[in-house]
């Protein structure tokens, strides 16, 4: 069976293939993440399965899925963490372990309890800069985009899970890389923080730099990302822009009208199924939008609003992962 939202990101790819627009730096090509067939399993069951897909510059892609499914194994594995059983994952063309400046091309926040405990947030930066040759000012500079100035010189051992959040996004940031994997980066975000994320992401994908976070904060990332991927017992199981996944609604179309009675009529009359949550608004099936409208205008009925329904990120990821589950709860 062909799935429709794969069906989606080839015809994305070869486009963007063509016209690579919106470079992070001109004098470079655009900034992708490709991972073709990657396969890994431990003890014998896969964790990913010939996992393909593309990631693209200039926007946020959101990697969505169960618990297990297999997200952290991907981008493990794009960073030269995990080795895969077969398959390969390339930053910009290159395989991680190729980069000479790695942390200059991609930051990668993996694990955010990952600083040492009994160093400030200043000390694990300038760290990690002296053994990257990234100058010093880099530091102070990502501790203020952070909003972690103020506790610069603090222990990270007594770091809330949202403060070190901010500074494993710091760490990621320290290169000034044109590639950002970030797993779970609004995990323990307060929704300030979680605004934070979003704005930073969207300015970083603006500057035309690729941006890749999982999450399972639908609702977040359905603020955060222009272009989703799901994956489910490791496998891709959708590959879209968010605007796709959520606009399929279920067809259902609400209208609200002061004269309900007469344009129920005529609507049943052609076929639709019409439920009222409250008076004067009908949730109708079975009609378009543009059907609605030629029906209430032959009827001599007005219309204040006549809206087609979304389904929420949640209701399509539900969707799409209701066989893909792993751990269903009881
Ligand atoms: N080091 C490992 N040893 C054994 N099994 C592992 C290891 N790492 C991952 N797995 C297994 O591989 C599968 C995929 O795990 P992975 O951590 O990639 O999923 P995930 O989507 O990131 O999950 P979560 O949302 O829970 O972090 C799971 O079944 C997991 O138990």
């Amino acid at each position: 069976m062909i799935n429709p939202w794969l069906a989606v990101a080839d015809a994305h790819s070869s486009v963007a293939s063509m016209a690579r627009g919106n470079r992070y730096d001109k004098e470079k090509d655009a900034m992708t993440i490709d991972v073709e067939g990657l396969t890994k399993a431990y003890r014998g069951t896969y964790a990913v399965r010939d996992v393909s897909f593309s990631v693209r510059s200039g926007k946020v892609t959101g990697f969505l899925g169960p618990n297990g499914a297999g997200k952290s194994t991907t981008m493990r594995s794009i960073v030269g963490l995990d080795r895969p059983d077969a398959g390969r994952a390339r930053i910009d063309g290159s395989e991680y372990r190729t980069f000479a400046a790695p942390l200059r091309e991609v930051g990668a926040l993996l694990d955010a309890r990952a600083a040492h405990r009994s160093r400030s947030a200043l000390n694990h930066l300038a760290s990690i800069a002296a053994t990257h040759r990234i100058p010093r000012s880099r530091v102070d500079e990502v501790l203020e985009a952070t909003g972690l100035s103020a506790v610069a010189r603090k222990k990270v051992g007594g770091f809330s899970l949202g403060m070190g959040q901010r500074l494993g996004i710091a760490a990621a940031l320290l290169g000034d890389p044109g590639t950002l994997i970030l797993d779970e980066p609004v995990n323990g975000l307060d929704p300030e923080g979680v605004t934070w994320v979003r704005e930073l992401l969207a300015r970083l994908a603006a500057e035309g730099r690729t941006v890749f976070l999982s999450s399972h904060l639908l609702n977040e990332l359905a603020l955060i990302a222009d272009h989703v991927i799901i994956i489910g017992r490791g496998e891709i199981i959708a590959d879209a822009p968010i605007g796709s996944l959520t606009e399929r609604g279920d067809g259902r179309v609400r209208v609200r009208t002061p004269d309900a009675p007469a344009l129920t009529r005529r609507i049943t009359s052609a076929g639709a199924t019409v439920a009222s949550s409250e008076p004067g608004v009908l949730d109708v099936e079975g009609l378009s939008a543009e059907q609605i409208a030629r029906a209430a205008h032959e009827a001599g009925v007005l219309l204040t609003e006549l809206t087609p329904l979304r389904q929420t990120l949640e209701e399509a990821y539900n969707r799409l992962t209701r066989d893909a589950q792993e751990f269903v709860s009881a």
